[in-house]
C-alpha cells in the first residue's frame, strides 16, 4: 500500500483493472482474482523489493558440502540474502525503483513464486520453500484487490508515503503506514 501509494500512477491501473474486471456494482470475489494481471505484477513487484523474510530461514547441511564453490561444514548455517538478489542489477534494470511492469507479459523477468529462478524467491525455494505459498499469494491478492476496488487512498494532510524498511528476521516497514479511505463506489450498500 506504500509503494501504490507513493505511485498514484500503479494504483490507478489497478483501479482501471479492477473497473474493468469486476465492475462497480459488486465487490471482489475469489474468481475475480486470476483476471487481475496487474495487480498480480504490483504484488510480485512489492515482494521484489520487501521480502517478507529477506534472509529466508537458516540452512544447515547435516553433511559437509561444496555449493558454487563454497565450502560449506556440516552443521554451519548459511543464511540466503533474498533482500539483495531482489536488486541484484545483474538480473533487474533499475532494481531499487517500485516498476510493476517488469512482470507484465512474456518479458525475460516475467516469473513466478515457484522459487525456481533464483533472482527471485520472496516464498523461498526448495524442499523448505513456504509451505502457506499458495494461501498467503491468494489472501494477498484477495485483500489488496478489495481495498482498491472500494476506497481511495490518500496520506493524511501534509503527511509523506515512507517505504523505508527495518530489517529483521521478518522485514518490517520503518514507521507504520496511515492511510486514509474514501468510498471509491457509487453504490453505498456494497459497504454495508
Ligand atoms: C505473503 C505471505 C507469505 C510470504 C511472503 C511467506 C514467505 C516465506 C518464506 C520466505 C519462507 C522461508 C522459505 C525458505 O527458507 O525457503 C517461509 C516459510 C514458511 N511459511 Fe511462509 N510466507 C507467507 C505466508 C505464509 C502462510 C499464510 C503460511 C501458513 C498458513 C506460511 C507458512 C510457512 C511455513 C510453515 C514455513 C516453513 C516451511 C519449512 O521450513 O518447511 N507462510 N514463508
Amino acid at each position: 500500500m506504500a509503494e501504490l501509494i507513493s505511485h498514484p500512477e500503479a494504483m490507478k491501473k489497478a483501479q482501471q483493472e479492477l473497473t474493468q474486471v469486476v465492475g462497480d456494482n459488486e465487490t471482489v470475489e475469489e474468481h475475480h482474482i486470476h483476471k487481475l494481471p496487474y495487480l498480480q505484477a504490483v504484488v510480485k513487484e512489492a515482494l521484489r523489493l520487501h521480502p517478507s523474510a529477506p534472509l529466508l530461514l537458516p540452512r544447515s547441511p547435516s553433511q559437509s558440502c561444496t555449493v558454487g564453490g563454497y565450502f560449506i561444514p556440516k552443521d554451519g548455517k548459511v543464511f540466503i540474502n533474498a533482500w539483495a538478489m531482489h536488486r541484484d542489477p545483474l538480473f533487474w534494470n533499475d532494481p531499487f525503483e517500485f516498476h510493476p511492469e517488469r512482470f507484465i507479459g512474456d518479458h525475460v523477468n516475467n516469473v513466478d513464486y515457484s522459487g525456481k529462478y533464483f533472482h527471485y524467491i520472496p516464498f523461498g525455494s526448495g524442499r523448505r520453500i513456504c509451505a502457506g505459498l499458495r494461501l498467503g499469494e491468494r489472501m494477498l491478492m484477495y485483500t489488496l484487490a478489495t481495498f482498491l476496488h472500494m476506497f481511495e487512498w490518500k496520506m493524511p494532510d501534509g503527511e509523506k508515503p515512507d517505504t523505508r524498511e527495518k530489517f529483521g528476521i521478518v522485514l518490517e516497514k520503518l514507521t507504520p503506514l496511515i492511510a486514509v479511505p474514501a468510498p471509491r463506489l457509487g453504490n453505498l450498500e456494497l459497504y454495508e
